[in-house]
């Protein structure tokens, strides 16, 4: 019947053990937050300027492009309309976007952050508002043909002329050509350009100048600038992502932003404070991945979950009906690992959004003392989110099967969105590496006797040898322990290594290559141990009804048990966890995996995640999968005629000269 919510996911929702909103509530924030967000939310989905566009898989690249420029720029127009304040932007503009990334995206995620961060008050008074009103509209051009991970490598050139006070911006090379920037193809007409500084014969490494790219009159690209749109992506094509070549572009010394380093008119070079604070807005943007990862997350496991509850398939008794497919223990051995992740970022994320305000605000007061940790930390847990996410996402789309393979489930565009997370803002195993150096420098100064504080203090805290005696497995302190520890070892057996190989006559730069598989997972254990600590403190302290801490204990439980399974041989290798204690893990975790089942969609619904945002048949709040499947299909653009065009050019003559032949 038109309107009813699938029987088996009522029932789902009738038998949680907590209330589902309380636990949104403090995913949020509180509940005014949830209420003003919901209401944010309403006032783009009930604007008919966002609806009618088909959906975007049936849409043509240059349809997909030109309809979500279209709706940016209404949104643009709506947040004046409607006073959309700073703090309820991001909500409006996802919602009203669907969120989909227009060309205008990296204006505001990329372009505005960075002179916000970069730029000096004079330079922000001249660019800030123009951008935000967008009568400019910006791309953040660091990446070029030829490099993106390694910045200092960059080779596009900003050489300053004292005497007309200019830098003149240059690509001296095919693989200088700037590509990938986000909106740089065909929307910007400005945009911050990565280069390397060259004043009075000396080079300073790689600065950002802001540089028009393109006529405020007729949008042509401005003389010496050459632009276009790189082509079509995995996912993101809404975007064009683009190219740009400067031949000795002049600009005014004043675009060269200089909030930390800075060019005097003579041409002196004035030294910033640090010279990783022009990678400030990088730091910033690993750091939003990080929410993002979680959100990404929760989309997926709130599409598996609803779907795997209204799904039944085979026979689990002989002669009884089919079963709901999230009843085999396989299916939740699937999902609920995605679904705690999910909730783990999603408290990582929170910690993160506060770590970085706190080092920022004392970096603006001068103290530098945190920006290596805040690196680290950023760079580590971006890597980390991003790639059990990606993987994650998978993991959802396998578990729906067949449709899960279809692009009606939501879950391929998910995947390919998500996905780039792992590449973009710094790769995923180079961003790790930096994780890797940070602590490596942190056991070597615990070595020496030094105390270590915030999120490395246990690494001079544990102790690396085993301890012996019973475990309680079921208990969070002695699953953060165990994480600790091992994260501690194998960090120690990475450094120790590399000291052994240096010992051996190896140059610190082949000890550390050689090395770097295991730095890699060390810091990958550090960082996932750092993710399960902050989720059991989470749990342990947050002010909430009992109930809803008993359910999030055990999903907490479950993504530390999970990952002690998953990675027994680490827990092992020293003789930290015994087998027996390996054992009790995986017992517990099957526990749990059942513990955990009844409570499954209030968990994904506690989200909060609308329709609208979902865009799943499959992940339908309302479950109605099936007549919303046939009526997806039903608008797949070959449908459009009863007999395809190319059956008269192609089919029917092949077929009937077949036909004569017989
Ligand atoms: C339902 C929801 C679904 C949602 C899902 C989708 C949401 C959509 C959202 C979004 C969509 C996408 C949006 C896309 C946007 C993308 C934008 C871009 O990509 S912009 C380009 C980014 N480019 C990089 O990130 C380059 C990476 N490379 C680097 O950062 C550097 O080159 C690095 C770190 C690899 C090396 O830098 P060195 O060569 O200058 O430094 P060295 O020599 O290695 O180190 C010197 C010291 O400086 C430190 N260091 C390096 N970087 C630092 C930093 N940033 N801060 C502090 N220290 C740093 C190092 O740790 C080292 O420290 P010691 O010497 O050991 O103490
Ligand atoms: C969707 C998307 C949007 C983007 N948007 C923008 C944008 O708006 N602006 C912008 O400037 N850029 C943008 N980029 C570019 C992006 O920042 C780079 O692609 C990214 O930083 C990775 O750099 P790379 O492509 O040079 O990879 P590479 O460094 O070439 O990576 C290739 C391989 O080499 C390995 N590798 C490289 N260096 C090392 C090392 N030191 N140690 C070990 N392994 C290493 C990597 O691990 C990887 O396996 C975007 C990219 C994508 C995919």
């Amino acid at each position: 019947m038109a309107g009813q919510v699938n029987p088996d996911l009522a029932k789902e929702r009738e038998n949680a053990s907590f209330n589902t909103q309380k636990l949104t509530n403090l995913l949020y924030g509180g509940a005014e937050k949830v209420r003003r967000r919901r209401y944010i939310e309403s006032l783009a989905f009930s604007d008919p300027a966002y609806s009618g566009d088909e959906d975007p898989v049936f849409m043509s690249r240059e349809e997909l492009y030109s309809s979500q420029l279209k709706r940016a720029l209404t949104t643009v127009q709506r947040v004046k309309e409607l006073n959309i304040t700073e703090e309820d932007l991001s909500t409006y503009r996802n919602a009203a976007l669907s969120g989909g990334m227009p060309g205008l995206a990296l204006t505001w995620i990329a372009f505005i952050p960075t002179i916000l961060q970069q730029g000096t008050e004079e330079q922000k008074q001249k660019w800030l508002k123009p951008a935000q009103d967008l009568s400019i509209v910006g791309a953040y051009a660091q990446t070029e043909m030829g490099h993106g991970t390694f910045v200092r490598g960059l080779e596009t050139t900003a050489t300053y002329d004292p005497s007309t006070q200019e830098f003149v911006i240059h690509s001296p090379t095919l693989t200088s050509t700037k590509w990938w920037p986000g909106g740089l193809g065909k929307t910007s007409n400005y945009a911050t350009v990565m280069a390397q500084l060259y004043t009075q014969g000396k080079c300073y490494g790689p600065h950002n100048f802001m540089v028009q790219i393109r006529s405020l009159e007729d949008h042509t690209p401005c003389p010496g600038v050459t632009l276009g749109d790189i082509g079509p992506k995995m996912e993101g094509n809404a975007n064009d992502n683009g190219f740009a070549r400067f031949d000795h572009v002049r600009i005014p010394r004043e675009n060269m932003l200089m909030k930390f380093a800075r060019v005097e008119p003579d041409g002196t070079y004035v030294q910033p404070a640090s010279s990783k604070l022009a990678y400030s807005n990088m730091v910033y943007l690993r750091g939003t991945f990080v929410m993002s990862a979680a959100q990404a997350l929760a989309s997926a496991s709130t599409i598996a979950v609803r779907y795997s509850c209204v799904r039944r398939q085979s026979e689990m008794k002989p002669g009884e009906p089919e079963p709901q497919i999230l009843d085999y223990q396989t299916q939740q051995y699937k999902l609920f690992p995605q679904l705690a992740a999910a909730y783990a970022f999603w408290f990582a994320a929170r910690f993160m959004t506060q770590q970085h305000a706190s080092i920022t605000g004392s970096m603006e007061k001068g103290d530098m003392s945190g920006l290596a940790e805040l690196h680290a930390l950023s760079a580590g847990l971006k890597s980390y989110t991003t790639a059990v996410m990606s993987a994650g996402i998978d993991v959802c789309r396998m578990s729906c099967g067949g449709h899960g393979y279809s692009h009606a489930s939501g879950l391929p565009a998910l995947f390919s969105t998500g996905t780039s997370l792992c590449t973009a803002e710094g790769e995923n195993t180079v961003m790790m590496l930096q994780t890797a150096r940070y602590l490596v420098k942190c056991f070597v100064q615990s070595q020496s006797g030094k105390t270590l504080s915030g999120t490395v203090a246990y690494l001079s805290a544990v102790q690396p040898s085993p301890v012996s005696g019973e475990r309680n497995m079921s208990d969070l302190g002695t699953q953060v322990t165990a994480f600790q520890h091992r994260a501690a070892r194998m960090v120690r057996h990475a450094a120790l290594q590399m000291q052994t190989e240096m010992q051996k006559g190896k140059s610190r730069e082949d000890a550390w290559n050689s090395c770097s598989v295991l730095l890699i997972k060390a810091a990958q254990a550090h960082v996932h141990s750092f993710v399960v600590r902050n989720f059991a403190e989470t749990v342990q302290t947050v002010e909430v009804e009992e109930s809803v801490r008993a359910v999030l204990t055990s999903l907490c439980q479950l993504y530390s048990l999970h990952g002690i399974t998953e990675h027994a041989g680490d827990f092992l290798m020293d003789g930290y966890l015994t087998g027996r204690d390996i054992d009790a893990a995986s017992s517990l975790l099957s526990a749990v995996l059942a513990q955990l089942r009844p409570d499954a969609v209030a968990l994904v619904d506690a989200f909060d995640l609308h329709d609208k945002m979902l865009h799943s048949v499959l992940g339908r709040y309302d479950g109605r999968v099936y007549e919303h499947l046939y009526q997806w299909a039903q608008k797949s653009p070959l449908n459009k005629t009863e007999v395809h065009e190319s059956y008269y050019k192609y089919l029917q003559p092949f077929l009937k000269s077949n036909r004569a032949k017989l």
